[in-house]
């Protein structure tokens, strides 16, 4: 079962998002020497940067053995202000010390904006080529999937009731009809998602407790949130703030 721990502020939801990603971080150490992890766009970049920037980070984060991946990224160039890689880069990799170790970051290949099916292929690519050789059944396993939750219950570009859910081959997939713009993107598949050694969500605000409540207590509704629980289960964690989960009932395992 997904776990879920419940703080009151930011700054505590940070703190503990900063331990788990350390956990996760010295773990890919032990397994491979380097940390593979695939990031998301939307509230969670200035969230990963007040836990990774923090004080309580200073020397613990071994910046060049990461590898950023996106979870999923929109059609449109990397200065665009809906590129999910410009937002982390004004979020997070534009405020690492000059002097610091900086990551790898493995972006869209923007020569193919124009046809989503190739910037997916080219995306499913640069992942075969940092994972082992592509196999249609071995998935890549992303050390950590840092993941949104959209007010519809999406994640990565993954929306309720889409086809793309469906998918079981491809790594990496277009979507041309992304109900929230713009509507151009590329995305992780599921199967994808359900080969990654751990994950975390983080939703925060009441304006995510009516969807957090059909995730968690009608998952038989099957939004894309709750097949990923299902796929992952204690592999998974929930880092919400308590107005995300006001009148939820939701696994509960710690409230900090
Ligand atoms: O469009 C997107 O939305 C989701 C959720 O965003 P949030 O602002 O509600 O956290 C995000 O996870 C995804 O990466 C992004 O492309």
């Amino acid at each position: 079962m997904a776990q879920v721990v419940s703080y009151s502020s930011k700054e505590t939801l940070a703190s503990g998002l900063l331990s788990f990603i350390l956990d996760c971080q010295n773990h890919a150490m032990n397994r491979h020497d380097r940390f593979q992890v695939a990031v998301s766009g939307g509230s969670l970049p200035s969230i990963l940067a007040l836990a990774v920037l923090s004080e309580e980070a200073e020397g613990k984060i071994l910046w060049d053995k990461w590898q950023i991946f996106f979870a999923d990224e929109r059609a449109v160039p990397l200065d665009h202000e809906d590129s999910n890689y410009g937002l982390l880069k004004k979020e997070l990799l534009d405020k690492l010390p000059e002097d610091a170790p900086k990551p790898e970051v493995i972006t869209i290949d923007t020569d193919f904006l124009d046809d989503t099916q190739e910037l997916a292929d080219q995306y499913e690519q640069a992942l075969v080529n940092y994972f082992a050789r592509k196999d249609s059944v071995k998935k890549p396993a992303f050390d950590l999937l840092l993941l949104g939750c959209g007010p519809d219950g999406h994640t990565c570009s993954l929306f309720p009731g889409h086809d793309l859910l469906r998918e079981v081959d491809p790594w990496v997939a277009p979507i041309e009809d992304s109900p929230k713009p713009p509507p151009k993107r590329i995305t992780l598949t599921l199967p994808v998602i359900a080969a990654a050694i751990r994950a975390a969500f983080v939703a925060t605000g009441a304006g995510k407790a009516e969807i957090l409540k059909t995730i968690f207590e009608d998952p038989g509704e099957g939004l894309p949130c709750s097949l990923v629980n299902a796929a992952l289960n204690e592999k998974v964690t929930w880092f919400v703030d308590h107005p995300a989960v006001e009148g939820v009932n939701y696994p509960r395992r710690a409230s900090l």
